[in-house]
């Protein structure tokens, strides 16, 4: 088991009421499955995605990760967690301004305390994968929404993470390009990686062996 959420309750307070944002979910991911969380909008797909890659906190429940009491750790313990085992890619790329493209990679390798030569020899691989040599020294708004989705992607992609959590990852993409990040993620899940994606296409949910329905917070 990878992952398990026991009874997960998350709400905010508005005007003296409890808004439900997630409600009672219960939730067992094994290693190597790919899983598309679907749903009208605002029915909190986000936020469970969000949660379950420990960016947001929750009111009530329980969450384990790798046998890991997500719920009662320190947030630096739980950061070294999701650093060291997750990747996100987000709807809007979440790139860094300032950085060059082989920046925005190499961080999440920082993060995972990659020493300086292995980090530019995976740099120079990924660049290499993702076809995008020619752009390395190009800041991300010199790039097309496309070209940034494809960035961001491919850093989630470079510190090889056990499993990778996609918000709408072909969300700004053309059709071309969106297929061909689906059948990377299809061919990473063959090499054993765990996938939640987050998609309102039926076609991309195709791709992954199971579908969670949230309406309203709660997993129909
Ligand atoms: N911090 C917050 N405070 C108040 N309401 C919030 C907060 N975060 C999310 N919400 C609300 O919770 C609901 C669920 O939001 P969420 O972004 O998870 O939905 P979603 O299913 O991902 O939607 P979409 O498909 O439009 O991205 C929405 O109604 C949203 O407005």
């Amino acid at each position: 088991m990878l992952l398990q959420l026991k009874n997960v309750f998350k709400w905010v307070n508005s005007g003296g009421q409890r808004v439900f944002l997630l409600k009672d979910i219960n939730l067992t991911v094994e290693e190597g499955e790919f899983i598309s969380v679907m749903g009208p909008s605002g029915s909190g797909k986000s936020t469970l995605l969000n949660v379950i890659g420990m960016l947001d906190s929750f009111d009530e429940g329980e969450y384990r990760f790798l046998d890991e009491p997500v719920h009662t750790l320190k947030e630096k313990h739980r950061a070294n967690l999701y650093k060291q085992y997750i990747g996100f890619v987000f709807q809007s790329y979440h790139l860094l301004d300032d950085l060059t493209v082989q920046e925005n990679l190499e961080m999440p390798l920082l993060y995972k305390k990659v020493g300086s030569s292995e980090r530019k020899s995976l740099v120079a691989d990924t660049l290499d994968r993702f076809n995008i040599v020619g752009k390395k020294d190009l800041f991300p708004a010199q790039l097309s929404g496309g070209q940034q989705q494809l960035v961001g992607v491919a850093r989630a992609l470079i510190s090889s993470p056990k499993l990778v959590l996609a918000d709408e990852p072909t969300g700004n993409l053309n059709s071309k390009q969106g297929e061909e990040i689906m059948e990377l993620f299809k061919q990473l899940n063959n090499e054993g990686v765990t996938i939640i994606q987050v998609t309102h296409s039926e076609k991309n949910a195709t791709y992954g062996s199971r579908i969670i329905n949230l309406l309203d917070g709660r997993k129909i």
